[in-house]
């Protein structure tokens, strides 16, 4: 963590790695406008894993967006640890997600022509810092990737690129890592791996990670699942179960609800 100033949560007193603060976000689009966030307020606690679901249109990506300063606000306010975001021009917002915002994406979104290492030092390189070594070895050690280090995107499963991805996430210290539906591409076997290795980045090195899913099983990974539906906070589930968060998706609307048995992927 770079920050000095730990952000407390109010309620808790906990320390914070991210927090929107009542925000509303709407789209327009010809005469129709869509309120994709209607004031939501949440505090993801450092070293917390964090599941966001909620039917499809309910606002988990606009929020995830606006949180990682991919996306504005209209009103609220959002802070990454102690910076408040919602008023950085692009600069400082491209500096804020370079130094200190981690993604993962569906799609791995490696460069093709660079080997596993490269791609995970790339961040840290474009930076123009220098790698730890010692946390990039251990953050190897965890990925389970180090005889691979060598290899082209294409020369490695889904599964192993995904860990790729997130080794390069994780490589920066970032104060939090956005994950949108990381496992979406995946089988059920490389997904538990991949979910296996970010809940271990968590339990052993602190990281905070905010996940985006569509799937009760990778949510059972998580910590807390924050509930959205129409672009409201309407539910939160601490240490959840793959049953727990099934049975709670099946009492949003029923023609919204999954109605899918876990571990099956897809959409809600
Ligand atoms: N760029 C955009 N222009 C117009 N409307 C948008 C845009 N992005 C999102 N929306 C609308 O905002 C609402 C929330 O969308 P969002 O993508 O955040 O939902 P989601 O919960 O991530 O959905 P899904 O699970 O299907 O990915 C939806 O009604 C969507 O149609």
């Amino acid at each position: 963590m770079k920050n000095s100033t730990a952000v407390l949560a109010e309620e808790t007193g906990e320390p914070v790695a991210a927090r929107a603060e009542n925000i509303s976000k709407r789209y327009s689009t010809g005469d129709t406008a869509v309120a994709a966030l209607d004031g939501v307020s949440l505090n993801i606690p450092r070293g917390q894993f964090a599941g966001i679901m909620g039917p499809s249109g309910s606002g988990k990506s606009t929020l995830m967006h606006c949180m990682a300063g991919l996306d504005s606000v209209d009103s609220g306010r959002v802070f990454v640890g102690d910076q408040d975001v919602t008023d950085l021009n692009e600069k400082q917002l491209t500096r804020l997600r370079r130094d200190r915002i981690g993604f993962i994406f569906q799609s791995f979104n490696l460069l093709p022509t660079l080997t596993a290492l490269e791609n995970i030092v790339l961040p840290i390189r474009l930076a123009g810092r220098t790698p730890d070594q010692d946390w990039l070895d251990s953050v190897i050690e965890t990925t389970g990737l180090r005889e691979r280090l060598d290899h082209r995107p294409n020369q490695l499963s889904g599964g192993q690129q995904q860990r790729v991805a997130c080794a390069r996430a994780l490589a920066g210290k970032p104060d939090v890592i956005f994950a949108d539906e990381p496992t979406g591409n995946l089988d059920s076997r490389s997904g538990a791996e991949v979910l296996g290795f970010l809940q271990k980045s968590v339990r052993q090195t602190g990281q905070t990670i905010v996940m985006v899913t569509h799937d009760p099983v990778a949510a059972a990974y998580t910590d807390h699942v924050i509930f959205l539906s129409d672009g409201r906070v309407v539910d939160r589930m601490p240490e959840p179960t793959a049953e727990k968060v099934l049975e709670r998706l099946k009492r949003f609307e029923p023609a919204r609800a999954s109605g899918r048995a876990p571990g099956e992927q897809g959409r809600i």
